[in-house]
């Protein structure tokens, strides 16, 4: 089935279709005879924020992890771009040749599929956070930070010697990783906790850590796998900030997995909607919350049933757009169709 992008009238041609710096294209992923996403296509727009929304066990992990690398996909393209617009050609060339990915100055096209996962950090520059918090918890806060920028440290270093010998040139390095790690901490509003032990934050500065940590690394993309789950509406309100800051002053593109609706609504450019692996809306927030099908994804309505739209959707669209969906993730049949992460 494929799903054109919408968008709410009077709109220009939206950016993940003009400069896409993601396109994953008929993505499949096959568990043993269980099709977790099957023929998945959608853009992630350069600049934006781009949520991936959808019922438990929809396959939006799935989605993320083959994007990071965790998984190979069973079939599919995934196309990571840094400079503007789409480089088709070097697109076409690269799939043809076998190669991973070609890079040309500030320009460069890579195939995330064939890559392993520290390449698609390090050299495509996909960051990503977890469903389930991972930092380490016996360092303290700026020491994840620094961790982070371990790579760069390294190679400054000679590859140790110049370290030990506390050379200038690694100690410029070593300088600018802290005073990176200074800013995201004033970011993230944690420099006063610099020095504690990570797993002694509360929850919710954990979850600020994490992104904090992602972006030390200078990602292009960033992809965060529900960075609401477990905040209070302050947290929520702080993310909320945050990210339109990491997008609007960084120019940083974010995609992120979320089931809070209230932070989707607020601060997404471009919505893509999975249910039973598959896409079933895509456009911006005012398509996709009035969208029949997402309505029916939500509430479990079965499609073939004949709905009274115009009949429940104020209601309805009330309560997507406000409501944490915590209560919304089963679905009115009662199941549970995720699995643990
Ligand atoms: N490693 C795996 N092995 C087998 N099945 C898997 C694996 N990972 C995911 N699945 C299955 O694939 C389907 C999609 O799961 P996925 O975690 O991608 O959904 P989700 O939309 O992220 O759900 P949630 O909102 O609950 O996190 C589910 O049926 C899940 O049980």
């Amino acid at each position: 089935m494929t799903t054109e992008p919408k968008l709410s009238a009077g709109a220009a041609t939206p950016r993940w279709q003009a400069d896409p710096i993601l396109s994953v294209e008929r993505l499949t992923m096959r568990f043993g005879g269980l099709v977790a996403v099957g023929d998945v296509s959608f853009d992630v727009g350069r600049g934006d924020i781009t949520a991936l929304i959808g019922p438990n066990g929809a396959g939006k992990t799935t989605v993320f992890n083959c994007v990071t690398g965790f998984y190979k996909p069973t079939e599919g393209r995934i196309v990571m771009r840094h400079g503007a617009g789409r480089q088709d050609e070097t697109v076409r060339q690269l799939t043809d040749s076998g190669l991973r990915w070609k890079k040309e100055g500030d320009s460069g096209v890579f195939l995330l599929e064939r890559m392993p996962d520290y390449e698609i950090a390090s050299k495509a520059r996909v960051a990503r956070t977890f469903q389930n918090i991972r930092l380490f918890g016996g360092m303290t806060v700026l020491e994840n930070l620094l961790v982070a920028q371990h790579n760069p440290l390294v190679v400054a270093s000679g590859f140790t010697f110049g370290g030990i010998l506390g050379l200038p040139s690694y100690r410029k390095s070593e300088r600018e990783a802290i005073d990176k790690a200074v800013y995201w901490l004033e970011r993230t509003q944690l420099v006063d906790r610099a020095d504690d032990p990570a797993a002694d934050l509360p929850y919710g500065a954990q979850r600020r850590l994490e992104i904090a940590r992602a972006m030390c690394t200078d990602p292009h993309l960033l992809c965060l796998d529900e960075p609401a789950a477990g905040l209070n509406p302050r947290e929520s309100a702080d993310l909320n900030a945050l990210l339109k800051f990491i997008r609007d002053e960084h120019k940083t593109s974010v995609l992120l997995i979320e089931h809070d609706m209230g932070v989707v609504m607020e601060i997404s450019d471009h919505i893509i909607v999975l249910d039973y692996g598959v896409k079933i809306s895509d456009g911006d927030a005012e398509s996709v919350k009035t969208d029949p099908k997402v309505i029916a994804a939500y509430l479990g309505v079965e499609e073939e049933e004949d709905i009274d739209v115009p009949e429940v959707l104020e209601d309805v669209v009330e309560t997507i757009g406000e409501v944490a969906v915590g209560s919304l993730q089963p679905d009115a049949k009662g199941e549970n169709r995720g699995g643990d992460k």
